[in-house]
């Protein structure tokens, strides 16, 4: 075939990329329309949409994931073919995928050769990739442990080696899906200077982000794409936040959170002396006592991997634990056969889980199924004993769907053939629709569109304020201020203490969430 690799002028003021009318159908649903965009060599190029407005499609054509129904790609100024992802990393791509593509059993080294033994590429001794690899840490500021194996690293090294892989392959533009989504805030600034550093050596960048911070702060240019079409591109330097989210989302979008103080009243959840220990015998939780009142927010702040999961499985009956936790006075089973999630519900506890794809939805069912999922067997969803009253689920769940402006409100479609933050939607519409007395939330807002943070951080607030518990759980401390009425700060799975939000701030929880005790914080 007429490869990526084929022989042609490249003139270095020609684009790095261009890409002319690029339209993709998934049946009815137009994913990119008529796409035209033009990335400059040695730039940073972020771009932004709403969920569901098909940049991930974008970049899987570019990628060779998919194949455009019709446009032309231009790499260096030469028109290419890119039918598969081998064709695209010899024209120079490489991409970072929101879901690691590493095989967890083998080394970093392992990974990185992977796939580059044979083809166009050279046959690499393991001493002569291990040189490479050691020269691109230290260009690039990413240094990793060569012989580690993926499964014993954290996300933000995962990252890392997804970026080495892609260095290693010789790539000249690196396209990064949602990088900052599972990262800490250092490991997020850690990228963005592995970025600049990348830049400065003439690669260019894409990158895909929902954070306006992120694209203020890191890219020369943003592309702005709105339900299948580039509706815009504007140089960084001369636009802002809010115009940005307008572009988006076609209205004014509301960057801040604005709510009244909260009226707490009864203690609905009472957590005292939690303990967790894993399998291989090291403490999760230590000790931890909290409580959540009617009408309030209490969020949890720490840096992710610091004991917050943990809390949240337990009190979602998907792990067990000792101490006591109590609901309306009520004691939990913590380790016994009434620790699961459907005695949980039973109390009226509903949980939207940290990992919406392996926790809170089967992604191969429809939409419709997963709309009740963990919640069918309620006699209310059957039409008689055992058997489920599928119709009406269904028309429930498109109201639903509407309700929560999931996209598209195809109650008909696979939970896997939504977008990530549509994805979202579906399981926070399930669990909230519930009317909990006690909403366990994580990371709600994980590859969310701000437009829907809006709408999500409202829907949070309105169960706050009809009187509910709500336990959050957030890596972004922004969110955890503004939702919260109450901030516990979680680390090494101890609570740090625990601050009224108005009496606090980004600085403090900051110093807590390193470690520091209370006071000294
Ligand atoms: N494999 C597929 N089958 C069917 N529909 C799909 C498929 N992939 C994407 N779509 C649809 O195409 C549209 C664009 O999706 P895409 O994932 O490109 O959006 P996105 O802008 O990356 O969203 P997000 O910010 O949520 O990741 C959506 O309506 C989505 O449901």
């Amino acid at each position: 075939m007429a490869g990526a690799a084929d022989a042609g002028a490249d003139t270095s003021s020609a684009p790095a990329i261009e890409l002319r009318g690029i339209s993709k159908a998934f049946g009815p649903v137009r994913a990119n329309r008529d796409i035209s965009l033009v990335v400059q060599r040695g730039t940073i190029h972020g771009i932004v949409g709403e969920n569901g407005a098909g940049k991930s499609t974008l970049m899987s054509i570019l990628y060779g994931f998919y194949k455009a129904d019709a446009g032309e790609i231009l790499i260096g100024g030469r028109p290419v073919q890119i039918g598969d992802s081998q064709d695209a990393i010899r024209a120079g791509i490489g991409m970072v995928f929101q879901h690691f593509k590493l095989v967890e059993p083998f080394t970093v080294l392992e990974n990185v050769i992977l796939g580059t033994e044979d083809g166009a590429l050279l046959k690499p001794s393991l001493a002569k990739a291990r040189g490479t690899l050691r020269q691109l840490a230290a260009d690039y500021e990413l240094e990793v442990d060569p012989d580690a194996r993926i499964e014993d690293l954290g996300v933000g090294m995962r990252q890392r080696v997804e970026i080495l892989k892609a260095l290693y392959r010789q790539a000249d533009i690196l396209i990064l899906d949602e990088p900052t989504g599972v990262l800490t805030p250092a490991e997020a600034d850690h990228l963005f200077r592995i970025l600049e550093n990348l830049k400065s050596q003439g690669k260019t960048i894409i990158l895909i982000t929902h954070k306006l911070r992120e694209i203020m702060a890191a890219t020369d240019t943003v592309s702005v794409m709105r339900r299948g079409e580039m509706t815009a591109t504007l140089r960084t330097a001369s636009t802002n936040p809010a115009e940005l989210a307008e572009l988006m989302v076609g209205r004014k979008v509301l960057l801040r959170i604005d709510k009244s103080p909260a009226r707490p009243g009864r203690t609905v959840l009472e957590i005292e002396k939690l303990c967790v220990t894993d399998a291989q015998g090291i403490a999760r939780l230590s000790d931890v006592s909290l409580s959540v009142r009617a009408g309030e927010i209490l969020g949890l702040a720490g840096v992710a991997g610091n004991g917050q999961s943990h809390l949240l499985e337990v009190l979602g009956g998907m792990r067990p634990a000792t101490g006591h936790v109590r609901i309306d006075g009520k004691e939990l089973d913590l380790s016994g056969p009434g620790c699961d999630g459907r005695s949980r519900r039973a109390v009226g506890i509903a949980h939207v889980p940290e990992d919406r794809q392996r926790e809170g939805l089967i992604m191969p069912f429809h939409a419709w199924e997963d709309s009740v999922f963990g919640y069918h067997t309620d006699p209310a969803l059957q039409s008689a004993p055992g058997l489920m009253d599928n119709a009406r689920i269904r028309s429930h769940a498109e109201d639903q769907m509407a309700r929560f402006d999931v996209r598209p409100p195809n109650p008909d479609l696979a939970a896997q053939s939504f977008s990530g933050g549509n994805q979202q939607k579906l399981v926070l519409a399930r669990e909230i629709e519930r009317n909990p007395d006690l909403l366990l939330v994580g990371q709600p807002t994980r590859g969310v569109d701000i437009g829907a943070i809006e709408f999500i951080h409202r829907r949070i607030l309105e169960l706050r304020d009809a009187g509910k518990a709500v336990l959050l759980v957030s890596v972004e401390l922004d969110e955890i201020l503004g939702l919260s009425d109450r901030i516990a700060v979680m680390c090494g799975g101890r609570i740090m203490g625990e601050r009224l939000t108005s009496e606090t701030d980004e600085t403090e929880l900051g110093l807590m969430m390193a470690g520091m005790k209370g006071k000294a914080a």
